[in-house]
């Protein structure tokens, strides 16, 4: 969704810009090109290699090998005047789903890895977590309804042999039929992926280290690839720009007096027919962007965010404990 990043990042000579997701440099590049300046991110060892390849000798780029919830905190050392835009462009990249070593696919076999940068391998995670823990993160991470089922049936296998490849873990989902829709393997592979790095507790800090880090003025562009990180940004940009985003019976809406965000999309952008006919991943993308305002950022919007916003497993003892590997 380049055209429309852009479109709504507004990136300028002499700006500061965050990429916090480089993968393969895609935005970057983009960003570049207008005369701006880029501080990307990726905690992956592999994109930043690369990336130091393609833009060999590029003064206006600075790559940095972190997870992009450090986002405040790079952005006080490279840009302490704040930012002019962040951009997530969230999930894995086809590089990392594309190398069956890396073990994210299900279609392809290969080691039991998942992990984007450092910490915990989904070996590790298959092996060691309980059956009721992988139950939770199946149905919290992965909104599977098997979530029992599936957790059960780990536990059977593992105690027969470990588990260590990604064919044998998705054969416990059973075959894909002519009516699945997806692979049955599908939502239990991103439950696993999602757990492994803490990719929705870094979107959660990586919201509210933007607000810290981007100027009066400063653009947020988030585009996501399924629902769980779509409904996050939207809580936060609702609860940042006027209210909590409640307003039902049980939860009313408050208002928060002094907003950090003015939204720029009301509802999510789609990728253009063309990119969604060229490219199948870009079908689920949706974009959304705000503006901050000169607010202050307070401890509120977090305090809402945590009441009201992402599963509660992204809070929880368990994935801290995961996380801290
Ligand atoms: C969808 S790709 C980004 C593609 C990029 N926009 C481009 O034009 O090539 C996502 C990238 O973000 C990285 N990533 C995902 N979560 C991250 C996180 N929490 N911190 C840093 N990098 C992350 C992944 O390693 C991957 O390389």
């Amino acid at each position: 969704m380049l055209p429309e990043v852009l479109e709504a990042l507004k990136p300028s000579e002499g700006q500061v810009v965050a990429d916090g997701t480089f993968g393969a440099g895609g935005y970057t590049a983009g960003i570049l090109a207008t005369g701006a300046k880029v501080l990307a991110f990726d905690r992956d060892p592999t994109a930043i290699a690369a990336g130091k390849e393609r833009f060999e000798g590029e003064e206006r780029l600075t790559l940095i090998e972190r997870p992009f919830d450090s986002i405040a905190e790079e952005a006080a050392e490279h840009a302490p005047d704040g930012l002019d835009g962040a951009v997530f462009d969230l999930g894995v990249s086809s590089m990392q789903i594309d190398q069956s070593a890396r073990g994210f696919s299900f279609q392809k076999d290969g080691p039991l890895d998942m992990r984007m940068g450092d910490g915990v391998s989904a070996e590790e995670a298959i092996a060691e977590l309980t059956q009721d823990e992988l139950k939770t993160i199946l149905w919290q991470y992965g909104e599977e309804r098997r979530a029992g089922l599936l957790a059960a049936a780990i536990v059977r296998e593992r105690a027969k042999a470990p588990i260590t490849t990604t064919a044998q873990l998705a054969a416990l989902a059973g075959p894909q039929r002519a009516k699945d829709k997806i692979h049955p393997a599908t939502r239990m592979f991103q439950a696993i992926r999602i757990f492994v790095n803490d990719e929705l507790g870094q979107l959660v800090r990586a919201l509210m280290g933007a607000e810290e880090a981007l100027k009066d003025g400063g653009r947020l562009v988030v585009v996501t690839f399924h629902s769980l990180e779509d409904r996050i940004t939207k809580k936060f940009l609702t609860i940042a720009s006027a209210g909590d985003g409640g307003g039902s019976r049980h939860m009313p809406v408050i208002e928060r007096p002094d907003p950090s965000f003015t939204l720029e999309t009301r509802k999510a952008l789609a990728a253009s027919e063309d990119e969604a006919a060229q490219n199948p991943r870009a079908r689920s993308a949706k974009l959304r962007a705000a503006t901050r305002t000169s607010a202050a950022p307070t401890e509120w919007t977090k305090e809402r965010l945590r009441s009201l916003g992402a599963p509660s497993l992204v809070f929880s003892d368990l994935q801290a404990r995961w996380s801290q590997h």
